[in-house]
């Protein structure tokens, strides 16, 4: 069982909040959030990196789960936000996250959402390229103001986790080579459009091992030394996310721990530290509810079908992963477990939950709950097949709402037009090209 979800009088609950009573009145699929599980995320954080003497601001990585209302209930706690474009900076500012606590990372940023930055008064742009630096600069300057930055550092350190998620090695878009480090900082401390702030690190998504943290952290620590001794103006430090939670038997650090190798790596700096966890912060806060349509026996396989897809989760299909699936009953202790293939409707092989998982007996009807959703989760959704987004739904103690609702399909084909000739009212005598005209 993960974090807050947990059988209550037999059912999968949601602190309080019995999950089957949720999907009653909001059908399935639909995604499941817990506030009470996100707070007590972020103060264990803030508290763990406090406890280490650490001058710390978690700027809470948007992307995991950009929902208005899991980034408004961080913003409630005084957290910052780490964004990548300028739909997810517009989010954190709405949420009422002030521009002086986000951080504005990415290897593409548009001149347009350089200047949305900048206007925002963002507290740094992490600048991953000397060629974004040059055109931030010119940006800025155009605008007569400096824009804020810390070079991301690449520190060439494997992660060892997903071989797609992992960031911080020399084969990776991401980040300044450290070789080259050195010379883009003193560029960056010429240019009179660039107010150059410190230094970055990111080196990857679910890392559940603090050893790459450590050597990560430490690379950076020496360069900024070495930089500030050499007159250059580094006043913080950016140490950015990834920490990991258990999707399945992984052991990902305490954040305790987590925080002592950053504290040990960075302390003796004595300058402001920015963290950037997005996944540890909500993975574990979410599910994805949904119910099983039919139980297929084919010749090798049993299938349980349910009407949640990849189109809602994409991480089995995208990285393998594992999710736990949970039956929202709680099954009796003596129900005999079986292998079966846990797939959506979609019509893609890849369209699966899980593959030989032993699942306790289900049948058409039932709700299982797939764990761990509240990270790259509905965020990552798309509407394949033309399915309906899933709802979202939020629970703080005893209360749920429905902060998304499922649209329905007429609003969906109303985003969608006709061109002209295509159009019922065209006049369909009327060929609309030379070509045409000419073939008929
Ligand atoms: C620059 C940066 N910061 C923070 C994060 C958040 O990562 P995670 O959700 O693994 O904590 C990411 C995504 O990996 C990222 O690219
Ligand atoms: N989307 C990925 C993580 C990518 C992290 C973004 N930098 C996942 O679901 O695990």
């Amino acid at each position: 069982m993960r974090g807050v979800f947990h059988y209550r009088d037999g059912r999968l609950s949601a602190g309080p909040v019995a999950l089957a009573e949720i999907a009653a009145a909001v059908g399935t699929p639909a995604f499941v959030y817990s506030a009470d599980a996100i707070v007590a995320r972020y103060r264990a954080m803030t508290g763990a990196l406090a406890a280490e003497g650490l001058d710390a601001t978690v700027c809470y990585a948007v992307k995991a789960n950009p929902h208005l209302a899991v980034v408004s209930t961080l913003a409630r706690e005084g957290a910052g936000a780490d964004v990548v474009s300028e739909g997810e900076l517009l989010r954190a500012q709405a949420a009422g996250i002030p521009g002086q606590r986000t951080v504005f990372a990415g290897v593409g940023k548009t001149e347009a959402e350089m200047a949305a930055g900048l206007e925002a008064g963002i507290l740094q742009f992490n600048v991953e390229s000397e060629v974004e630096l040059r055109t931030l600069d010119r940006v800025a300057r155009d605008k007569g103001l400096r824009a804020p930055v810390s070079l991301r550092i690449n520190p060439d350190v494997d992660a060892r986790t997903h071989a797609k998620i992992t960031t911080g090695t020399s084969e990776n878009k991401f980040g300044i080579d450290h070789a080259q480090a050195g010379a883009i900082a003193r560029q960056a401390a010429d240019l009179p459009g660039i107010d150059l702030t410190g230094l970055a690190v990111h080196i990857g998504s679910q890392l559940v091992d603090l050893a790459p943290y450590a050597l990560a952290f430490e690379k950076l620590a020496q360069l900024f030394a070495e930089l500030r001794t050499a007159g250059l103006p580094l006043q913080r430090l950016d140490l950015g996310g990834g920490i990991g939670i258990s999707y399945r038997d992984e052991q990902p650090p305490e954040v305790a721990d987590y925080a002592r190798v950053a504290a040990r790596a960075v302390r003796d700096l004595g300058v402001p530290v920015i963290f950037e966890p997005g996944r540890w912060m909500v993975g574990d806060a979410g599910v994805l509810l949904t119910r099983v349509v039919f139980v297929k026996q084919g010749v090798k396989k049993r299938f349980v079908i349910v009407d949640a897809a990849m189109n809602d989760l994409i991480r089995p299909t995208l990285y393998d992963a594992w999710h736990d699936i949970l039956p929202l009953a709680r099954p009796a202790p003596e129900a005999p477990s079986q292998p079966v293939d846990i797939v959506g409707p979609i019509c893609e092989s890849g369209d699966l939950f899980a593959t030989d998982r032993a699942l306790p007996p289900v049948r058409p009807g039932d709700l299982l709950a797939i764990c761990s959703a509240g990270a790259y989760g509905a965020t990552m959704a798309s509407t394949y097949n033309s399915r309906l987004p899933a709802p979202e739904i939020l629970v703080a103690g005893a209360d749920w709402a429905v902060i998304k609702a499922r649209p329905d399909h007429a609003t969906l084909l109303a985003q969608e037009s006709l061109p002209a000739w295509l159009a019922p009212e065209a006049d369909q005598e009327e060929p609309l090209h030379a070509g045409s005209r000419a073939a008929s």
